[in-house]
């Protein structure tokens, strides 16, 4: 005799069928529904006209999260051939033309479905700013040539704008702390140090800094809830190209045929042009009448009378605030971790000297010792660098360490906090993605919610849920379950 199994009757099977076939449509629902998409990406272009050169940056994040911080990432950029806009005043529709080839790159490197969404914006730094100074109709001539030529590309262009130096040295700060993500975390942020061709900046959040002492100085930020007092400050005339032509300045305040230049090399001769080096803002009210046409710039190689000229660009006598860097601004005391980049990193990392544990007595005697290498074996020692920097890296050398120590009050305490960066996590230090994401509304001023859950977490817990009403729905069906006899059926 056979027992018959109380399970196996019609309805407790249909209703297991039903059952199994309810729990797989839920959990594939689920699944599918929250099934990361296949990645789309969204683009943004930004050309930093800077003094010496202009640069084409393009960022790239992921479509459907313009509003998360760390996403965005610098996936090209394009050094375009030729001087800074600024330098094309005389022949405007050059500077347009110089931008082709980056613009060429750009369009290659965006795919062509983004082209016609993709912001491109044009933003001018100090080199602008002192043509402007200068000739404002010269400054306007040569933004609307740039934005005819810009208007022609296939990407949605937003317009081309001289920043304040306030600008280029808040958003250069938000770039850093962006990349480092301390913005979202809202973890103590890191100073900016940006050393341009034409002006500098400097930009860090101080406990002592409410921007009451010098308003100008400051600029107020909310960040993914976070309240910052930023302090900024740019110095025009103080990039290292325009602080080289203060410096020989100071040295040919006499008109002289001749100088001998103690921040270049023994033996470095060339002949300058007096027109060129005082046709700048920063100079030009100093230029020397009945001066010859040109000079004799020889090099002497001496560290320490360089440290004493390149000290003579700089005023500490004035000071109308609590305390001061140079030329009668203020400056809060320093705080935190600061990076420093753009031409703080080119010299630094010729010079062997981006380590800040090594001491600043070391670093001068480095210094010391490479001002004084004769320029015909420097000369030999990089037949690949280009002969204008390398010229000038002992200049460049004393100059930074002036800045930084007599400028900005760097001690042998605070020195080793700096360090000389070129790219964080791929993207250049600069203001350009800052300004970018600024301009772009990607960074929002309160947090943004996150999922309560992540993924697998909501297809697990759909999943468990399931089984349990399924398990709950079978004993609710208690009274209908086949009953079992003791005895066993006698078929
Ligand atoms: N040694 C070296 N110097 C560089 C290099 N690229 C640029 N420079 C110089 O570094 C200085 C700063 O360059 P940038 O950061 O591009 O400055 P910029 O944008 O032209 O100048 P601003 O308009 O003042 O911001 C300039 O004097 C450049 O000539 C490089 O690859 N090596």
């Amino acid at each position: 005799m056979k027992e018959k199994n109380p399970w196996h009757t019609p309805v407790t099977i249909i209703i297991t069928v039903i059952g199994v076939i309810a729990i797989v449509a839920l959990v594939t629902v689920a699944v599918l529904q929250n099934r990361p998409l296949a990645q789309k990406y969204k683009y943004g272009i930004v050309l930093d006209a800077g003094s010496s050169h202009t640069a084409l940056y393009i960022y790239e994040w992921p479509a459907e999260k313009d509003n998360n911080t760390g996403r965005v990432e610098q996936t090209h950029s394009c050094k375009v051939k030729g001087p800074g806009i600024s330098s094309y005043a005389s022949a405007p529709s050059r500077a347009g033309e110089s931008l082709r080839d980056c613009m060429q790159e750009a369009k290659l490197r965006v795919p062509g479905k983004r082209h016609l969404e993709t912001p491109l914006y044009l933003g001018a730094t100090a080199g602008m700013r002192l043509l402007n100074i200068e000739n404002s109709s010269a400054s306007d001539v040569v933004f609307h040539a740039v934005e005819e030529a810009l208007q022609k590309s296939p990407f949605s262009f937003q317009g081309a704008r001289i920043l304040s130096g306030q600008e280029e040295g808040a958003f250069g700060w938000v770039t850093v702390n962006y990349l480092d993500d301390r913005l979202k975390q809202g973890l103590e942020t890191t100073g900016a140090l940006d050393l341009g061709g034409a002006s500098t900046q400097i930009s860090f959040v101080s406990d002592n800094f409410d921007g009451s002492e010098s308003p100008e100085n400051a600029v107020a930020f909310r960040l993914y809830g976070n309240d910052y007092n930023l302090y900024t400050h740019s110095f025009l005339c103080y990039g290292k190209d325009q602080a080289l032509r203060m410096v020989l300045a100071q040295q040919t305040q006499s008109g002289p045929g001749t100088i001998l230049d103690p921040c270049f090399h023994p033996g470095y001769n060339e002949t300058k042009n007096y027109s060129v080096l005082y046709d700048s803002p920063c100079v030009s009210d100093r230029k020397p009448q009945g001066a010859p046409a040109t000079f004799t710039h020889l090099g002497k190689g001496n560290f320490s009378q360089c440290l004493d000229v390149v000290k003579s660009i700089f005023n500490f006598t004035y000071c109308r605030y609590s305390q001061c860097s140079f030329n009668g601004v203020f400056q809060p005391l320093l705080q935190g971790p600061f990076g420093a980049f753009s031409a703080y990193y080119f010299v630094m990392n010729f010079l062997n000297l981006t380590d800040t544990s090594i001491p600043l007595d070391t670093v001068r005697k480095k210094l010391t010792s490479y001002c004084s290498t004769p320029w015909d074996q420097i000369k030999q020692q990089h037949p690949d660098v280009k002969v204008k920097y390398l010229a000038e890296y002992c200049f460049s050398g004393t100059y930074i360490l002036t800045l930084l120590t007599e400028g900005y009050n760097f001690t042998s305490e605070s020195y080793p906090n700096i360090k000389f960066i070129k790219k964080i996590k791929g993207s250049d230090a600069g203001w350009t993605l800052g300004y970018m994401l600024n301009l772009t509304n990607m960074i929002p001023a309160e947090a943004p919610d996150s999922p309560p859950l992540p993924h697998a977490g909501y297809v697990s817990i759909v999943t468990v849920i399931a089984i349990l009403l399924f398990v709950l729905f079978i004993l609710s069906l208690r009274p209908l379950w086949p009953r079992c006899s003791k005895q066993p059926q006698i078929i």
